[in-house]
């Protein structure tokens, strides 16, 4: 069936999704900046954020939030997590009742270290919260590559027609209904992402770099089940499959970042020079918080927090988890 989406956020993924929907649903894009908004209407490209490739024709952007929103029988927010609560309240005005509302972003609010379907919960109560995540670099989705995502709501029912909204023939789509499992997922691989790069750009290689994604899967399944998340989500696309992509890929921003301070370059100069989020330096502020909250062990997390917040180099991050006493495997740690 055919529905009316109005996607908030044209950034990069905010943009391909919007592209993706558009393909078979009626799809607005609400961007800020006006330039951008006029070359999607008329050239349908995003250079700023995906430079090359067209967008799919039928896709319309717009300035006005409320004309994006007003008749939509689904929003999609692409705003990234610091940003996310105020673009909700800035469209809630003119949300129709009981739309379901979906996130795509992938962090962690910094004052109250809620998930984005908290945020949607507590903004906009009543409305179906839920989230797209997965192995989904935006790059190479937009230049028709193929990927598998995973669209998680609480109500199986919405979970399954926005299912068949989001699928195109290159764009595969599952179900999942832990949604606490599949946003810290997405969140969580960010920090780890970060770790690996660092290691890539010290030449650490490729087995350090798997051990850090297996250890790293064994620390955000940690979390992400004390949380409340299910443990078979963090084995599947919201889990392994997104801490593999980001981890291996020169394409994921968290990944970039850790790469160049693997390089020595410093944290603020990394920013300053990026034109797009990278989610996982902040929200390894949160990580940090609800590790000590929940009580739950993170070494490799720690060792990147160290790098972006209290001046420890790689190198002090390398030794530092070379220190800890390796346990079994067959512990949950
Ligand atoms: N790019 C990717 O490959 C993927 C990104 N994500 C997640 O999607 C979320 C959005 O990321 P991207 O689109 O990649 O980011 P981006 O950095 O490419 O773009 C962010 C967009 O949000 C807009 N924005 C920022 N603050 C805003 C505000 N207060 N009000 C309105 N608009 C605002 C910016 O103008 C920009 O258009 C992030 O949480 C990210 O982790 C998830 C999957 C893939
Ligand atoms: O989440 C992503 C791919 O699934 C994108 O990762 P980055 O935000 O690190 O680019």
């Amino acid at each position: 069936m055919k529905l009316n989406f109005g996607i908030l956020g044209g950034g990069s993924w905010g943009t391909t999704v919007a592209s993706l929907l558009a393909k078979n649903n009626n799809t607005i894009l609400w961007a800020r900046n006006e330039d951008t908004v006029n070359e999607i209407n008329t050239r349908h490209m995003n250079s700023k954020y995906l430079p090359g490739g067209e967008l799919n024709k039928n896709l319309v952007a717009s300035n006005s939030i409320e004309d994006t929103v007003k008749n939509a029988d689904v929003i999609v927010v692409g705003i990234p997590s610091q940003h996310f609560r105020d673009a909700l309240k800035i469209a809630k005005p003119y949300i129709r009742p009981w739309v379901p509302i979906v996130s795509l972003a992938k962090g962690l609010e910094l004052d109250t270290k809620k998930r984005m379907t908290q945020i949607i919960e507590e903004e906009l109560p009543g409305h179906p919260a839920g989230v797209l995540t997965g192995p989904n670099l935006a790059k190479e989705i937009h230049a028709g590559q193929a990927a598998a995502a995973v669209i998680a709501m609480v109500d199986d029912t919405i979970a399954k027609q926005l299912q068949g909204s989001f699928s195109t023939g290159l764009f595969r789509v599952y179900t999942n209904d832990d949604v606490i499992g599949c946003e810290l997922g997405g969140a969580l691989k960010n920090i780890l992402a970060i770790a690996s790069g660092m290691g890539d750009g010290a030449n650490a290689g490729d087995n350090t770099r798997a051990a850090l994604i297996t250890r790293g899967l064994s620390e955000l399944t940690r979390l992400g089940k004390a949380m409340g998340g299910k443990g078979s989500t963090f084995s599947g696309l919201a889990g392994m499959g997104d801490l593999v992509a980001t981890c291996s890929s020169s394409k994921s921003r968290n990944y970039q970042v850790g790469f160049q301070l693997g390089k020595g370059k410093r944290l603020e100069h990394i920013i300053e020079e990026m034109n797009e989020v990278a989610e996982g330096v902040k929200t390894a502020k949160v990580v940090m918080e609800l590790a000590r909250d929940y009580n739950v062990d993170m070494p490799i997390s720690y060792e990147v927090y160290k790098v972006l917040y209290e001046g420890n180099t790689v190198y002090d991050a390398f030794n530092g988890l070379l220190k800890i006493e390796s346990g079994s495997e067959k512990e949950p740690g």
